[in-house]
């Protein structure tokens, strides 16, 4: 029997041939590639992920026990620390498959992320649409480092990494305590409850006007922030959505940056220094406002369910600061419980979970490993921070006692505790969020006790939900 193919038919057949062709060429994989499960063509290791990739990448595709977390091979009895992911490109700028290393180890995360070739981010048309890879949280290569280490010095003069911002925020723990006392035997939903005094202090420091957030008429940056939190996700967020107070930001540090440049290359030059100082403002908020009020929000329920603990941080702080003054940071090395029980919230309920994906710049051997250019790398800061091996067995329990000595008296500092990631990209607000969270818990703890609601007694906590 003969077969004749028509033109069209001829046509359609050498594209899908090339198509093929091209995808096998390149998508073949490396054997020097990290381990990782088997990949289908097109959709790569999409089938396995599915729903839970989180856990799948922490602990492979044919883990026998989906929720003991422990980066342990149950097969091979050998640690996972590095696995190798196909994710499908669908919004992210790669030919059919994204390849993706997974990163399950503090150590390897500070080595790899020390590495300059480990330091690009992830572009898609989303994060290109709103932030065309300006600012410092999208941005790479030669404008992320001059607008990075520009903010960070910025930052660091103005004092808020010295904790000079201390006014604002204990201005703003007064505000929510004040405002809690109006509340006293009511229900408060812990949704949104620290979202004002978050915003407000990070407003107060880039442009230093004051709201007041308790007020029945919402302040518009509160508004504007909320807006954003609600509408589009972590990486998709705007500066633009703050443009129009732009002129308050700083005149006299970056515009005169500005001012000062001459070099048509420089990412402070004229048009594209404007941009990046939109893109900045909308970075320090998208990075710092959400965090650091759902880190809040997470630690007034873990205490909500263990009123021992707070007895013992109320002891100590009765002890060291009492009931007639408020807290200040000078009193942080004398309150080790309340400092432990921010380490246990940021290792249990671990926000940035896995945390902003890098993208390797350059071929790189890593360990005896081959990581090609243009690859995602994730650390996986939930699986790091739920390991049975590194932490025990009472891994899912809040327990600050694991980050004391022995008689409560110091804190102990783990080096697999890392919510704010590691290396070159690490959190640029890492100072203002410890120092903002440990003055609002303590001030909390210093005047309340915090009890479920008894319409809602039991909580069901997930990393990304709370309901009754
Ligand atoms: C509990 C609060 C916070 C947590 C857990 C947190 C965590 C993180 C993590 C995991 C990253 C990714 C680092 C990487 O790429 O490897 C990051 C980046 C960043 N954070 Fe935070 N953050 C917090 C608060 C803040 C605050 C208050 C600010 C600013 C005021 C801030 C500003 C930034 C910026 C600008 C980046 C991007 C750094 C870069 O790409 O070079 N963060 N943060």
């Amino acid at each position: 029997m003969e077969f004749f193919l028509s033109f069209t038919e001829a046509v359609l057949l050498s594209a899908a041939l090339l198509v093929g062709f091209i995808y096998l060429r390149k998508n073949k994989r490396d054997p020097r590639y990290p381990p990782g499960p088997r990949a289908l063509p097109f959709i790569g290791n999409a089938h396995q992920l599915g729903k839970d990739s989180l856990r799948v990448m922490q602990k492979g595709p044919r883990s026998m026990d989906p929720f003991t977390a422990s980066t342990w091979d149950l097969k091979s009895n050998k640690k996972i620390v590095l696995q190798y992911f196909e994710r499908n490109c669908f919004l992210n700028n790669c030919l059919f498959v994204l390849r993706t290393i997974v990163l399950n180890d503090a150590k390897l995360v500070k080595e790899l992320f020390s590495d300059i070739n480990s330091t690009g981010r992830a572009l898609n048309p989303v994060t290109w649409y709103f932030g065309k890879g300006n600012g410092i949280i999208i941005s790479q290569g030669h404008n992320w480092e001059a607008q990075r280490r520009f903010t960070l010095r910025k930052l660091r003069d103005f004092g808020v990494l010295k904790s000079s911002i201390e006014d604002y925020v204990t201005e703003e723990a007064t505000a929510l305590i004040k405002s809690f006392e109006r509340k006293v035997g009511q229900p408060i939903s812990g949704t949104r409850l620290f979202n004002g005094p978050i915003v407000n202090t990070l407003w107060r420091v880039v442009s230093s006007e004051n709201n007041d957030w308790d007020s029945p008429v919402k302040p518009e940056i509160l508004q504007r922030a909320e807006s954003v939190m609600e509408s589009v996700n972590f990486t998709a967020v705007s500066g633009l959505f703050f443009a129009p107070f732009l002129r308050y930001i700083a005149p006299d540090h970056y515009l005169v940056e500005m001012e000062n440049t001459t070099d048509p290359s420089s990412s402070f030059y004229k048009e594209q220094g404007e941009k990046n100082l939109q893109a900045i403002v909308g970075d320090l908020f998208v990075a710092g406002s959400e965090t650091s009020s759902n880190s809040l929000s997470f630690a007034t329920l873990y205490l909500s369910q263990h009123l021992e603990t707070q007895r013992k941080a109320q002891a100590e702080l009765d002890r060291v600061v009492g009931l007639d003054r408020q807290v200040f940071l000078s009193d942080k090395p004398a309150l080790p419980y309340i400092e432990a029980i921010l380490l246990e919230t940021f290792r249990l309920s671990s926000i940035v979970a896995m945390g902003v994906p890098h993208r390797m710049l350059a071929d790189t051997m890593f360990h005896g490993y081959f990581l090609p250019k243009g690859a995602t790398v994730i650390a996986n800061l939930y699986a790091i921070h739920h390991d049975t091996k590194t932490w025990g067995p009472d891994v899912n329990e809040f327990r600050p006692e694991r980050f004391l000595n022995e008689d409560e008296t110091q804190v102990v500092r783990h080096d697999s505790l890392i919510p704010f990631s590691a290396g070159r990209r690490q959190c640029l607000g890492e100072g203002l969020a410890r120092d903002s969270l440990f003055l609002f818990v303590a001030s909390i703890l210093q005047k309340f006790v915090i009890e479920p609601d008894p319409a809602c007694p039991y909580v069901d906590i997930d990393t990304s939900s709370v309901s009754c």
